[in-house]
């Protein structure tokens, strides 16, 4: 089943490369704010869209942000990730770092990051950095309520004023982009097809931002960003920068994505920093001109020189395109310092940005909703506690028992010791306890959680101390150890996963701890030592002492 999958990614890839090669030179049009048609096709395909220019803050805030954001970056929080796409390891280009409400985590590409808390108590000029970035966050929790408000009333208005005749019609981009779509058009119908599993593959469209939405917020009820992802680059000092391929948009600093892991329609709110280049200081200056910008960008069609669009470029900007869709041309638009942008209703899942890199470094705070239902401390904690109510001590002699052998309650002990240990302890020690360097607000929570891991390991021990007594009375000894057997596969299959992982990436403090616990580890081989036979436990018939599950599963087949 995994060849066959990995087959088919394979697959996928290739197609990829020859859509890629087809379009050869040609790309899909995008526009920006210098070209015809600009704000019509804002409004009709990219409507979820807002920009909030930089003079719409309040006095101070950028001032105290952009300084918490630097003394981030100088104080060696932000780190590039080493995150998981199509089964390789790739360090992001974008050196990262998560701040929000203790105790939560935000997962992306196969990487749970840990926050720093908004309010945190390090030191002064640590907690004066996180205290901006809660303030920016409430600004956004206040003003993008204000925004989809003010919204929702005028989508009213509009809807009572004339029914239907609403259509925006699209404004032709010019006949050498109608032809230029005439001849894609051929094309598309693949391309669609082949970016559909480009979104499956690379990077976002799993979990988060799924297509079927339990928990859909209605589009009134307030918003309550619990997390920022702050992400910092200075593109002179990258290298290797990849080109946008399909509109041909420029080089981009963080390719093409949904979000992952937000509640569902939850909207995003971004902060934009660019770092003043050599000639340019004067910050505050910036945002007041900036105020007006975007409107005479917007209505601006006429009389805009070349020397502006490409002034554009040198800009940071945000890229946008409509998921599965080559018809639709894509949108770029250029971010000045200051600047704000929010992506509401459903544009999250419905289209895909990337970011444009600029000719200066610039950090960005991006204010999420993270679903983190099951990505909390207080949840592990918890999940932990229910697995360890199964492990009894005896008071007098200390001797540990487990209290059930259910097989169900068994395979749901199973899989919460999987879960700390994957989800929680690799996952943190992976990224080289990177938060106990300047943050310990981490360090004694998940000392507890490996604990109640070791208790968790223990409790397999006990298990399979059961399954292998041949003098047991437990009539269900067979289903125990396939139960067993089975959890053990999976996770040494796991194990072996991360030890590869680590193995490729060097990741030294991760190879101290695991060395540290590994003696606490029920591994498959040792059960192989113990020689855990699964046809002993059955019956005496097969002589084999293989510990085999296929034999386990053959035997149930029979049955
Ligand atoms: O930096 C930005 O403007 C957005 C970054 C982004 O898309 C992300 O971090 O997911
Ligand atoms: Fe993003």
């Amino acid at each position: 089943c995994e060849r066959e999958r990995e087959r088919e990614r394979e697959r996928d890839r290739w197609c990829r490369r020859r859509l890629l090669q087809e379009l050869g030179e040609q790309r899909i049009p995008f526009l920006s704010p210098t070209d015809p048609g600009f704000q019509q096709l804002w409004d009709a395909s990219y409507s979820g869209l807002a920009l909030r220019q930089a003079g719409a803050l309040p006095e101070g805030l950028h001032e105290r942000v952009q300084s918490a954001l630097t003394t981030l970056r100088r104080r060696g929080c932000l780190l590039r990730d080493l995150v998981r796409v199509r089964d390789r390891d790739v360090f992001t280009a974008v050196s990262r770092a998560l701040v929000g409400q203790p105790g939560c985590t935000y997962r992306y590409l196969d990487t749970r990051l840990f926050t720093i808390p908004w309010h945190c108590e390090e030191d002064e000029g640590q907690t004066s950095a996180c205290k901006a970035l809660w303030e920016l966050n409430q600004f956004f929790c206040m003003d993008i309520q204000q925004y989809k408000n003010a919204r929702g009333l005028k989508r009213k208005h509009s809807e009572s004023e004339n029914s239907g005749s609403q259509e925006v019609s699209k404004e032709e981009s010019g006949s050498e982009k109608a032809e230029k779509d005439q001849m894609l058009e051929e094309k598309g119908e693949r391309l669609e097809k082949e970016e559909r599993k480009e979104g499956e593959e690379d990077s976002d469209s799993g979990q988060g931002c799924s297509h079927s939405s339990p928990s859909q917020p209605s589009p009134s009820s307030p918003v309550h960003f619990n997390i920022t992802l702050i992400n910092y680059m200075d593109p002179t000092s990258m290298t290797q920068l990849k080109e946008e391929p399909y509109y041909g948009m420029g080089k981009m600093a963080v390719g093409w994505h949904h979000d992952e892991n937000l509640v569902p329609l939850s909207p995003v709110a971004v902060y934009s920093y660019s770092c003043p280049g050599e000639t340019k200081s004067e910050g505050k200056k910036e945002y007041e001109e900036g105020a007006s910008r975007v409107k005479e960008e917007a209505g601006g069609d006429e009389g805009t020189s070349k020397e502006e669009a490409e002034k554009e470029k040198t800009c940071w900007r945000v890229g946008l395109k409509v998921a599965w869709d080559i018809h639709t041309p894509g949108l770029a638009l250029p971010l000045q310092s200051g600047d704000c942008y929010y992506m509401t209703d459903d544009l999250n899942r419905t289209h895909q940005h990337c970011v444009l890199a600029g000719d200066t470094a610039r950090f960005s705070s991006t204010h999420r909703v993270a679903q983190c239902s099951t990505g909390t401390l207080e949840y592990i904690q918890k999940r932990c506690s229910e697995a360890l109510e199964n492990i009894h001590t005896d008071p007098e002699t200390g001797t540990k028992s487990l209290r059930s052998l259910l097989p169900a309650t068994l395979q749901h002990i199973e899989d919460i010791h999987n879960e700390v240990e994957f989800e929680w302890l690799r996952q943190y020690w992976f990224q080289g306890r990177r938060y106990a360097r300047f943050c310990s607000w981490w360090s004694k929570p998940m000392e507890g959680l490996e604990t109640d891991w070791k208790e968790m390991e223990r409790m397999t021990q006990l298990l399979l101390a059961v399954v292998e007594d041949e003098n047991s009375v437990q009539e269900n000894r067979r289903d125990m150890a396939e139960t067993l057997l089975n959890a053990l596969t999976d996770r040494q299959q796991h194990r072996q996963t991360w030890r590869d992982r680590v193995v490729s990436n060097s990741i030294e403090s991760y190879s101290v701890w695991s060395n540290m616990v590994e003696r606490y580890m029920v591994e498959h081989n040792k059960v192989k030592n113990n020689r855990l036979d699964i046809n002993r436990v059955e019956s005496n018939r097969v002589k084999s002492n293989r510990v085999d599950i296929n034999i386990v599963k053959g035997l149930q087949g029979c049955e």
